[in-house]
């Protein structure tokens, strides 16, 4: 699994028990696949279309830091299936882990589109081939 992106976790994120709100939690989450599957499939039109079982397992708490890691479970013909975990970097504790999120890549009529992509590809090789 492949940790991108860290948040802070602000007053602002917490919920009236003190500890990291779940909805900004899963606002992130699904931002940061919407963005990895943007990467991965090129195509900027990509909804989410399906999440298994969220299981919160631990929180977070103001000043925390916590990332996200998302891991493809599989290429589809329009979809990519990802898998998520959220870590506390402070206690090492997991806050939260999702089996599995189906993304759809979607033409510009809002259809499911084919997006032709069997493996993870990395920036760095996409810009090698690029300037050779
Ligand atoms: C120009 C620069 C721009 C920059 C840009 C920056 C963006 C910066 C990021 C901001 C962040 C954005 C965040 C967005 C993420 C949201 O928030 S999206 C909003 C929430 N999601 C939605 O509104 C989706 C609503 N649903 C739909 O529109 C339709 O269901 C869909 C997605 C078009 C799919 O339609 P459908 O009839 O189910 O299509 P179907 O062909 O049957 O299935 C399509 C695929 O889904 C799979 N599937 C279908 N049902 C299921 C199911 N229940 N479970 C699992 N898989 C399923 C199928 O197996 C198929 O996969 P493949 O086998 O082709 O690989």
């Amino acid at each position: 699994m492949r940790f991108h992106t860290r948040k802070w976790v602000k007053p602002e994120d917490l919920n009236p028990n003190g500890t990291l709100f779940g909805g900004k939690l899963l606002a992130w989450i699904d931002e940061e696949l919407a963005l990895y599957s943007i990467i991965q499939l090129e195509n900027s039109r990509i909804v989410t279309k399906h999440m298994s079982e969220i299981n919160f397992r631990s929180s977070a708490k103001q000043g925390d830091i916590i990332e996200i890691g998302i891991d493809v479970v599989k290429f589809g013909n329009t979809s990519i299936v990802l898998k998520c975990e959220v870590r506390n970097i402070m206690t090492w504790d997991t806050i939260i882990t999702i089996d599995t999120i189906t993304m759809v890549s979607l033409d510009d009529e809002g259809k499911p589109k084919s997006h032709g992509k069997t493996t993870i590809e990395f920036i760095r090789d996409r810009r090698n081939n690029f300037s050779s």
